[in-house]
């Protein structure tokens, strides 16, 4: 692995998801098909991306039943456990309506409301995702959400993964479709003949789900356009060289696209991962795709000290940031920008990925300066309230009045003033 010695410009920015040209065109061309021809286009780019050709898409009961017996007992029990846990984190996140009574009789107030329906997108085409089934489910459920739809592309038998079914049955999703891509995006945003559209539309996926979404977002919302995995590891020299090359492989096996950074300031660590990785690396099933990632988007940064490591660090601003020091939790304070901060030793990133309950899908490709983990609070949406009393209207309808005039809004100042006439 790639160390270097300092350098000024740190960024883990990919700009993958504009796509190139010809993936804009593929996918802007598969959701007008999918507006003007509905069930049909879906089932010509199921045969032409996925390989089967499908009659039905919706999961029905028998293949969930089916699903349940490929998968181990004490699985279908951890799946239970992880899917207690994300709920109980999550949980915490619910807001409460609130309306504030004011001294001379105005009520002001947010209304908080769920959506009404809510596409989830579980990534099928490299692995499947049961684990992002809870992540994406669960936030929903807790907020409220009526409809919960699924869509998930097929195999080439034209069957889901028995793991996404089973999770997916586990948090008690019961419309479930058998298409990925960019044809399930434009189907839950434009609805179809089988699959009726959605408010909303959740969930990571590869560059053509990412343009989709994009491309309908302001039709319907969506959570975040979620790049390949990120993960950086900030350590000191009393961390393990082996624990910080699993854990950057751990990310490195996602995608050909991922990035796994070291940052410390201890050459001697440097080294030792770098050649920890490199063994280690030998010996994953997933090797090419790691290989790959690794050798063009992961490196080592050896930094002068702590403190420009929390510096690079913040520049970065990573999906997942490990911190791997003698006092982690005294760093965490320092740390401004960061999807998901994992503190020590026995906190490796796939604790969150599957079980921990923080949600795993984060802010990517530079974006957790502004933005936040998947959470209760987008599957909400906020009403504001405003019931202004008779005293108040009397107390500031001129001054409103005049500020509409500003704006030179007369008939806006004439509704406050038609009421002060007869108050
Ligand atoms: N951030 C997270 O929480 C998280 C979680 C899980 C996965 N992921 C990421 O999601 C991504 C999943 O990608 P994936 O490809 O494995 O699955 P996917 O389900 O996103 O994509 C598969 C679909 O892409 C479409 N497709 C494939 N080739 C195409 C082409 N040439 N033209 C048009 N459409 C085409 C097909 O319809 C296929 O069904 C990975 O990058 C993974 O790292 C992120
Ligand atoms: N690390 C991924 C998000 O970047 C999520 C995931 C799902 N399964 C395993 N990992
Ligand atoms: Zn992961």
């Amino acid at each position: 692995m790639r160390i270097e010695r300092v350098s000024n410009t740190v960024s883990l920015k990919r700009n993958i998801e504009s796509g190139t040209e010809e993936q804009q065109k593929v996918v802007l061309s598969i959701i007008s098909d999918v507006r003007e021809n509905g069930d049909s286009a879906l089932t010509f780019y199921t045969e032409k991306f996925d390989g089967v050709t499908l009659n039905d898409f919706k999961v029905g009961i028998a293949e969930i039943k089916e699903a349940y017996a490929k998968i181990d007992e004490s699985l279908i029990q951890t799946i239970h456990e992880a899917a207690n846990n994300i709920r109980d984190f999550h949980s915490r996140q619910v807001k409460q309506s609130w309306i504030d009574l004011k001294n001379d009789g105005t009520i002001l107030g947010q209304k908080i409301t769920p959506l009404d329906a809510v596409g989830v997108y579980v990534p099928g085409g490299k692995a499947a995702y049961p684990s992002s089934v809870l992540m994406n489910v669960i936030p929903a459920q807790v907020a409220g959400v009526e409809r919960i739809v699924m869509v998930t592309p097929p195999d080439r038998d034209g069957k889901i993964p028995a793991g996404v079914l089973v999770a997916a049955d586990a948090v008690g999703v019961d419309e479930i479709y058998k298409v990925g891509g960019a044809q399930a995006i434009a189907a839950l945003a434009y609805g179809t003949e089988t699959i009726k559209g959605v408010d909303k539309i959740v969930g990571p996926g590869n560059i053509y789900v990412a343009l989709a979404k994009r491309e309908v977002f302001g039709h319907v919302a969506i959570d975040m356009i979620a790049g390949p995995s990120e993960i950086v590891v900030l350590a000191d020299d009393t961390a393990y060289a082996n624990e910080i090359a699993a854990d950057l492989l751990s990310q490195a096996e996602h995608d050909e696209r991922a990035a796994s950074i070291l940052v410390t300031h201890s050459i001697r660590l440097a080294e030792e991962v770098s050649q920890e990785v490199d063994r280690q690396l030998q010996l994953l099933p997933r090797r090419e795709i790691a290989e790959a990632s690794i050798s063009e988007f992961g490196f080592i940064y050896v930094s002068k000290d702590i403190e420009e490591s929390v510096r690079v660090v913040n520049e970065l601003a990573p999906e997942h940031l490990e911190i791997l020091t003698q006092e982690p939790m005294e760093l965490v304070g320092k740390i401004k920008h960061a999807g998901a901060i994992f503190v020590g030793r026995y906190s490796t990133e796939p604790v969150g990925d599957y079980f921990a309950g923080p949600n795993h899908v984060l802010p990517t490709n530079g974006t957790a300066r502004f933005s936040s983990p998947l959470n209760v609070d987008d599957f909400t949406k906020k009403s504001s309230i405003i019931s202004y009393s008779k005293q108040a209207l009397l107390d500031n309808g001129a001054k409103i009045a005049e500020f509409a005039r500003l704006e030179g809004l007369d008939a806006h100042a004439i509704a406050i003033e038609e009421r002060l006439k007869s108050m």
